[in-house]
């Protein structure tokens, strides 16, 4: 029932028009960020993170990618400042990851990947009722993107990977209280910016794009504890590993090179 769509060779990124033919629009994520052709911007303030009194409430298989949600009944835990003419109430986070070895981000670097990239989907609760109202709206949603890479282990990222035995099937959600996204920041905020899209069905073109210029390290072991989920229901005889969650960069289509907060 409803559109199936996931990142098989069948149903992923490359027949997503078929069901959702804003695939083909003209601000769609994710893009190829050119860092020299980004022109800086200098009106563009830094970016303002509130997270101090976050807290997340439970944590999901959504069936394509690991999902840890907030409450966002008020204004507890924004982003605001750099491209953003209001505050935006964080709702949930997700990661993107590849396969052992490859890489799994959704925005490259001038044509580079990282190994997995974390989405804070945040949405305009000044202007819009509810999430699914901004999710439609052309400023309605601002996601704050992170580049993940691999090195050392991240001292903090083991509390989402210890709890994935929780969420293995899709359809599962866990209680997870308690994890304040602040740990999985950067040392910098400077950032890219661009105006596009979901990068998942319904690929809605709502979101004010704040990419990260610094990624955080993660250890090769770390992301293989992603790659232990999977696509399939408990109930579904196909054990397919959830791995290479990615959509592939889309055209700019007019758009202007990303702008740059130094
Ligand atoms: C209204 O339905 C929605 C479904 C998915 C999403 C997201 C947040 C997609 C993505 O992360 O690309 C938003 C709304
Ligand atoms: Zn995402």
């Amino acid at each position: 029932t409803g559109n199936h769509w996931g990142y098989g060779k069948e149903d992923g990124p490359s027949v997503w028009h078929k069901n959702y033919p804003v695939a083909q629009g003209d601000r769609q994520s994710p893009i190829d960020i050119v860092p020299h052709q980004a022109s800086h911007d200098p009106s563009l303030d830094p970016v303002v993170l509130n997270y101090d009194q976050c807290t997340s409430t439970k944590i999901s298989n959504s069936g394509t990618s690991v999902v840890v949600e907030f409450d966002d009944s008020d204004d507890r835990s924004v982003i605001r400042g750099g491209p953003l003419d209001n505050p935006y109430r964080l709702k949930q986070f997700h990661f993107h990851w590849g396969g052992k070895g490859c890489h799994g981000s959704e925005h490259t670097v001038g044509g580079n990947s990282y190994a997995s990239e974390l989405h804070l989907v945040h949405w305009n609760a000044v202007k819009y009722k509810t999430f699914g109202e901004a999710a439609t709206a052309p400023d309605g949603l601002a996601v704050l993107g992170i580049f993940l890479e691999t090195g050392d282990d991240h001292r903090w990222l083991h509390v989402i990977t210890d709890a994935l035995y929780t969420v293995k099937y899709k359809g599962s959600v866990a209680d997870f209280k308690g994890f304040n996204p602040k740990c999985l920041l950067p040392s910098s905020l400077h950032y890219w910016t661009y105006l596009g899209s979901l990068t998942t069905p319904p690929l809605h073109e709502s979101v004010i794009w704040v990419v990260l210029k610094e990624p955080i390290t993660v250890s090769e072991k770390q992301l293989g504890k992603l790659r232990t989920l999977l696509f399939s229901g408990e109930e579904e005889n196909e054990r397919t590993r959830m791995e290479n969650n990615f959509r592939p960069p889309q055209l700019l289509k007019g758009r202007k090179k990303s702008n740059s907060h130094h």
